[in-house]
């Protein structure tokens, strides 16, 4: 199925992100068992095209298929800051980033994102610089990356927040029958996608697509 979707739907799925993509499964079986990310990066690639984005954030790169989708998306002169305390995964991905001839676009950092973005802030003088930011790592941090988030994007730029339907449990109402992993992460999504439902900093949207893509572009 997951074969005939891709081949199917997504012929236009970008050689690099397919071999990036196929690298990943290899070193990390249990990646095939999540969505396919492909249709999703295809909207996050028209969407940055379509804003023009020059300056983004990536906070969880993993093996670096967003991130990929990211760089190819951007300008010649584009640039990402990319941020991940584990960069042996980066490195599996790295090799297709380099084929792809975006490497350049990318400064990647090992380390967990908060301290980055706070400084960012406080001696990047950052405020309002960037785009776009895409965000995939620890569930329970998302609302901290707001906070700071909403501070680097820049009034009208857009912050993405992936898993937002979180396998489709948020939807789930019979919470004392769904296994431990599910229940933690629909914790920290039900808290989330009701404090973005009421933000009026920002519009939002989530949007059924991969495991949910929350788009909340910034108004003030
Ligand atoms: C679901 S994966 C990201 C997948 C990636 N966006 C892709 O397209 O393949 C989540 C990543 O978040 C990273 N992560 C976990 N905690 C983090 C933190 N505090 N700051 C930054 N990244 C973190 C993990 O190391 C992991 O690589």
């Amino acid at each position: 199925m997951l074969q005939y979707i891709l081949e199917k739907c997504y012929p236009q799925e970008h050689e690099q992100l397919k071999e990036l993509r196929e690298a990943t499964v290899k070193e990390h079986p249990f990646w095939s068992l999540m969505n396919v990310p492909v249709d999703e990066g295809l909207l996050v690639s028209m969407l940055l095209k379509t804003m023009n984005a020059k300056k983004t954030i990536e906070i969880g790169v993993f093996t670096g298929y967003s991130l990929l989708v990211t760089a190819l998306a951007l300008p010649a002169d584009g640039k990402i800051i990319a941020i991940d305390p584990n960069k042996e995964a980066y490195q599996t991905g790295l090799p297709f980033i380099q084929k792809a001839g975006v490497e350049h676009k990318i400064n990647f950092i090992e380390s967990d994102a908060l301290p980055i973005l706070n400084d960012l802030i406080t001696n990047g003088k950052q405020e309002g610089a960037f785009d776009f930011a895409f965000v995939d790592a620890d569930k329970e941090g998302y609302i901290k990356y707001h906070e700071v988030l909403l501070k680097l994007v820049k009034i009208g730029g857009i912050i993405a927040y992936d898993n937002t339907l979180w396998f489709g449990s948020v939807a789930d109402p019979e919470e004392d029958k769904i296994e431990e992993f599910l229940r933690i992460g629909k914790k920290y999504f039900d808290e989330l996608n009701s404090f973005l439902a009421t933000d009026p900093r920002i519009e939002s949207s989530l949007i059924s697509i991969g495991d949910g893509l929350t788009l909340c572009r910034r108004i003030c």
